[in-house]
C-alpha cells in the first residue's frame, strides 16, 4: 500500500536555497526511508533485559543512565525520553534506525518501553567518554586531525543519507581517547532534508547555532552542522570556549557579526532576499571584519596557517559558501604531517 502524500517534502513557494551536495538524498530513496509522520513501525524490545546502573546525564529532552544488558553483560546507555510529541519520538527513532551501524555514529542496540508510561527509551552503545573540558586543551594538531576526521566521517554519512544532525557541539561528540573512538550522538533534533522545504530555526545550541538560524532563513541544509564544526574548532585553536558566546539568541548574532563584519551580514541577507529582523533593530551595531590574526597570541600555538583557513573557509555567514563534510575533510590541513 502506498503512503498518502507527506506535508514534509512540501516546498515553499519561494525556493530561494537548496543543498550544493546530497539534496536529492532523501527523493531518490522510498517515502517510507523518511516519512515519520505516518507512524513508525518498532520492533519492542524487552525492557527486562537491561539494567540502570548509575544516572550519567540528564538533558533537555530525556535521562541518561549507563546500564547492563543481563543477556550478554555488556554495558550500555539508556536513554529514557521525557514525554514530548510522538512525531518527534518517531522522527529521532526513523532517523536512528536509517544510521545506526553508519561510521562513528551511535549504535542503537534496542528500544524498549515502560509498561505502565509507555515511555521509550533506547539503547545505545556505551563510549567511554572524556569530557571535552579535559580533551580538547590537550589536543595537538594531530589529535584535530584524527578525530576532526571522525567526526567529519560520521556527518558526510549522515548528510549522504539526507539527514542534518542539527545539533553538533562538543557535549554530543563521545570521545573514548584510550580506544580513539569518537561517536556523534544526540539525534533528537536531527531532520531528514528535502530541497526547497522551509525548516524551523528553533534548532542546535546557542553557542553553535548558525547565523542562517539567527536571521530566520528557514531553508537551511547540512552546511549548518559545519558552522558548528567551525565554532568548535575556532574554539580549540583560539582557546576560546564557546567561541561565539551570546548571551541570548539575538546577541549570539552580535557576538558573531563582531567578527565576520556587519556589512557582510548585510550582503548575507541580500543573497537570500531576507530582512534583518527587527529584533536586532536596538542591538546590532556596525562592526568591521575582525582579521583571524586578532585572535592569535603566545599561547594559540595550534594557529598554523593551514589550520587558521580551514577556520575561515567554515565560519562563512553564506551557508552555501562553506566547505561541505567532504570538502573539509580534503582541506590541506588535513594532508598536511605535523608533529
Ligand atoms: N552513548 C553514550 N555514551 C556515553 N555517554 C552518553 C551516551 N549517550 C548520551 N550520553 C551522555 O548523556 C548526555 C545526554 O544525552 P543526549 O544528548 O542524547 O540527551 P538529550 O536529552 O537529547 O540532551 P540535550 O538536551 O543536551 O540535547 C550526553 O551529553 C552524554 O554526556
Amino acid at each position: 500500500m502506498p503512503l498518502p502524500p507527506s506535508t514534509l517534502n512540501q516546498r515553499s513557494s519561494r525556493v530561494y536555497s537548496i543543498a550544493r551536495v546530497y539534496s536529492d538524498a532523501c527523493e531518490k530513496r522510498p517515502q517510507e526511508y523518511w516519512d515519520y509522520e505516518q507512524g513508525v513501525t518498532i520492533e519492542w524490545g524487552k525492557i527486562s533485559q537491561y539494567e540502570i546502573v548509575n544516572k550519567i546525564g540528564r538533558g533537555k529532552y530525556s535521562e541518561v543512565f549507563s546500564g547492563r544488558c543481563v543477556g550478554n553483560d555488556k554495558t550500555c546507555v539508556i536513554k529514557v525520553l521525557k514525554p514530548v510529541k510522538m512525531k518527534k519520538i518517531y522522527r529521532e527513532l526513523k532517523i536512528l534506525t536509517n544510521l545506526t551501524g553508519g561510521p562513528n555514529v551511535v549504535g542503537l542496540y534496542d528500544i524498549v518501553q515502560d509498561r505502565d508510561s509507555r515511555i521509550p527509551a533506547l539503547i545505545f552503545e556505551e563510549v567511554k567518554n572524556v569530557d571535552f573540558r579535559t580533551l580538547y586543551p590537550r589536543f595537538k594538531l594531530a589529535d584535530i586531525q584524527y578525530y576532526f576526521t571522525q567526526l567529519l566521517i560520521a556527518l558526510d554519512y549522515c548528510h549522504s543519507m539526507g539527514i542534518m544532525h542539527r545539533d553538533v557541539k562538543p557535549q554530543n561528540v563521545m570521545i573514548d581517547p584510550r580506544e580513539k573512538k569518537l561517536r556523534l550522538i544526540d539525534w533528537g533534533l536531527a531532520e531528514f532534508y528535502h530541497p526547497g522545504v522551509d525548516y524551523n530555526v528553533r534548532v542546535a545550541s546557542r553557542y553553535h547555532k548558525g547565523p542562517e538560524l539567527l536571521v530566520n532563513l528557514n531553508q537551511y541544509d547540512y552546511s549548518l552542522d559545519l558552522w558548528s564544526v567551525g565554532c568548535m574548532l575556532a574554539a580549540i585553536v583560539f582557546k576560546k570556549e564557546p567561541f561565539f558566546k551570546g548571551s541570548t539568541n539575538p546577541d549570539q548574532l552580535v557576538k558573531i557579526a563582531a567578527v565576520l563584519g556587519t556589512q557582510e551580514l548585510r550582503e548575507y541577507l541580500n543573497k537570500y532576499g531576507l530582512p534583518l529582523p527587527s529584533e536586532y533593530d536596538n542591538i546590532m551595531r556596525e562592526y568591521t571584519r575582525k582579521p583571524w590574526s586578532h585572535f592569535i597570541t603566545p599561547e594559540t600555538t595550534l594557529a598554523v596557517p593551514e589550520m587558521v583557513d580551514l577556520i575561515d573557509h567554515l565560519l562563512r555567514y553564506d551557508h552555501q559558501e562553506r566547505l561541505t563534510a567532504k570538502e573539509t575533510m580534503d582541506h590541506v590541513f588535513f594532508k598536511t604531517k605535523f608533529d
